[in-house]
C-alpha cells in the first residue's frame, strides 16, 4: 500500500495531465492540441480528483453531475463516475481504493443520492459498493431478409446536424425521465459524444412526429460496404441513440431505419432488453441478439433517501438490513412496504451488502436470484419472496446513455 498518498480536488492546472493519465491507462495517446480544445470543456472545477504520490499525479477519477430516474418516476441527484485510472507503475497498491473512499464521501456529502458508472472490467467496482443494476443488448438486423410489418404511421424526417443537435437534446430531456434507470445528460456528454462526432462521423438525425408534434428521434451512422469480389462487406447502419415518447414514434423510427436503401445490416448497441424489434418484422430470425452485457453499475450513496424515492408494488412488508464498508451511515435496517420505505429499529428479515441492494434496486434482478447465487444469506420463511414482490419492476430498467 502507498503510505504517503495525497488525494486532491484537481483544478485547471492539472486537467490536461489527468486526461493524459486516464487515456494512458486505456492505452490511448494523450489528447492532441485539437482534441484538447473539446475535452477541456468537459473538465470542471470540483469534479475531478487526483491521487499524488512522490509529488506526481498517479491516479484520477471524475464525476459528472446527473440525475437518475427510479421506479415510480421520481428523479434523484446522481453523479456519473468516469475517467477512472491509475498509472500502470502504481496499480495494486491501493490508489483506486483511496480515490474511491474520497470520492464516495465527497459525493454523499454534496447531496448525491446515488452514483453510477460503466465498468471497463467487471471485477473492479463491487468491492466499493457498486452493483449491476441495468443491462443492455446489442442487436443485428439482416435488413435484406425482412420487412417491417406496419407502415410509418406518423412522419419521420431527416434534419441537418447543427439544427438537429439542439432539437435532439431538447427531445431527450423531455422524453427520457420515464423509464427507471434513465439518466440526465450533461452538456459535456453531448459535446464529446455527438457534437465531436458530427464532423468526423457523418452522423444522421431522424426525427419522428405525430399528432402532438415531435415525439422521438434516432441518431445513426452508415458505413458503406464493399462489393469487391472476395471482399464483400454489407453496408451497415449503426443506430447510436433512439428515444421515443410513444409506441407509434418508436415503431416509426425503426421502420424508417430498416427502410434505408442499400443498407445490408442494421446494428444497434446498448439497447434495452425488452425492445420488441423481433415482433416488428416479418421474419423474426433476421433480428439477432449479438451481445448482452452489464450496463449501469449503481452505487446507493444515501440508502435511506434512495429507498424512500422509489415506489413499491403491492405486497407484505419486509425489513432489509444493509452493510456499507465505505459509508457506515448507511448501515442499518429499512422497512419496505407497498406505501414506502424508512429506517427502522426492527430486526431485519435478511441482511445484504450495499452492492447487492443496488443490483436489486431498479428491479433488474430479484433478491431471490441474488440469494440463490450466494450473494447473501437467505432468511427462513418468505422474506425474500416478499422483497421481490415489492421491488418488482413494471418495465425493464435501462439507461441508454454511455459515458
Ligand atoms: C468508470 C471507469 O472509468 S472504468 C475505467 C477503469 N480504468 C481502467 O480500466 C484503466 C486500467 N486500470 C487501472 O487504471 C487500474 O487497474 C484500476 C483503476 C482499475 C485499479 O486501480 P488500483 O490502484 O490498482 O486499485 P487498488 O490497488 O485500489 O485495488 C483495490 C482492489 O481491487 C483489485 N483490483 C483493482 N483493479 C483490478 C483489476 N483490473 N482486476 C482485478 N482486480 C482488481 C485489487 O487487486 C485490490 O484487491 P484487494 O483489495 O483484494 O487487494
Amino acid at each position: 500500500m502507498v503510505t504517503d498518498l495525497d488525494i486532491r480536488v484537481l483544478d485547471d492546472a492539472h486537467f490536461r495531465a489527468a486526461s493524459a493519465l486516464f487515456r494512458g491507462t486505456l492505452h490511448y495517446a494523450p489528447p492532441t492540441d485539437e482534441a484538447w480544445e473539446t475535452v477541456r470543456t468537459t473538465y470542471h472545477a470540483g469534479q475531478a480528483l487526483g491521487a499524488f504520490a512522490e509529488g506526481e499525479l498517479v491516479g484520477t477519477v471524475q464525476a459528472f453531475p446527473s440525475a437518475l430516474t427510479v421506479p415510480g418516476g421520481a428523479v434523484v441527484r446522481m453523479s456519473a463516475v468516469s475517467r477512472v485510472g491509475v498509472r500502470a507503475d502504481w496499480t495494486r497498491r491501493g490508489v483506486l481504493t483511496a480515490m474511491q473512499r474520497a470520492q464516495l464521501r465527497a459525493m454523499r456529502d454534496a447531496g448525491d443520492v446515488a452514483a453510477t458508472l460503466r465498468a471497463s472490467e467487471s471485477v473492479i467496482y463491487g468491492r466499493f459498493g457498486y452493483g449491476v443494476a441495468t443491462r443492455y443488448r446489442e442487436i443485428r438486423v439482416k435488413r435484406v431478409e425482412t420487412r417491417v410489418r406496419v407502415p410509418i404511421a406518423g412522419r419521420v424526417r431527416l434534419v441537418d446536424g447543427e439544427t438537429a443537435l439542439p432539437l435532439c437534446r431538447g427531445l431527450f430531456d423531455r422524453l427520457t425521465p420515464g423509464r427507471a434507470g434513465s439518466i440526465a445528460r450533461w452538456t459535456g456528454w453531448w459535446t464529446s459524444n455527438v457534437q465531436r462526432a458530427l464532423k468526423e462521423d457523418n452522423l444522421k438525425f431522424a426525427v419522428a412526429s405525430g399528432p402532438d408534434g415531435d415525439d422521438g428521434y434516432a441518431i445513426y451512422k452508415v458505413t458503406p460496404g464493399s462489393w469487391e469480389t472476395g471482399n464483400e462487406k454489407p453496408t451497415v447502419l449503426a443506430v447510436q441513440d433512439l428515444w421515443a415518447a410513444t409506441p407509434r414514434a418508436w415503431a416509426d423510427l425503426w421502420a424508417f431505419l430498416l427502410g434505408v436503401d442499400l443498407v445490408g445490416e442494421v446494428l444497434a448497441e446498448g439497447r434495452p432488453l425488452d425492445e420488441p424489434v423481433e415482433w416488428l418484422v416479418t421474419d423474426r430470425r433476421a433480428v439477432r441478439t449479438v451481445d448482452e452485457s452489464d450496463e449501469t453499475w449503481l452505487r446507493l450513496l444515501d440508502v435511506e433517501a434512495a429507498l424512500a424515492a422509489r415506489t413499491y408494488r403491492a405486497g407484505e412488508p419486509v425489513v432489509i438490513g444493509v452493510r456499507d464498508r465505505f459509508l457506515p451511515e448507511n448501515d442499518g435496517a429499512y422497512r419496505i412496504t407497498a406505501q414506502g420505505a424508512s429506517r427502522t429499529s426492527d430486526e431485519p428479515d435478511f441482511v445484504v451488502d450495499v452492492d447487492v441492494l443496488a443490483a436489486a434496486y431498479l428491479g433488474d434482478v430479484t433478491f431471490g436470484a441474488l440469494a440463490m447465487t450466494g450473494r447473501f444469506e437467505e432468511a427462513s420463511g418468505d422474506a425474500v419472496a416478499r422483497a421481490d414482490a415489492l421491488f418488482a419492476a413494471a418495465q425493464t430498467p435501462w439507461c441508454g446513455t454511455f459515458f
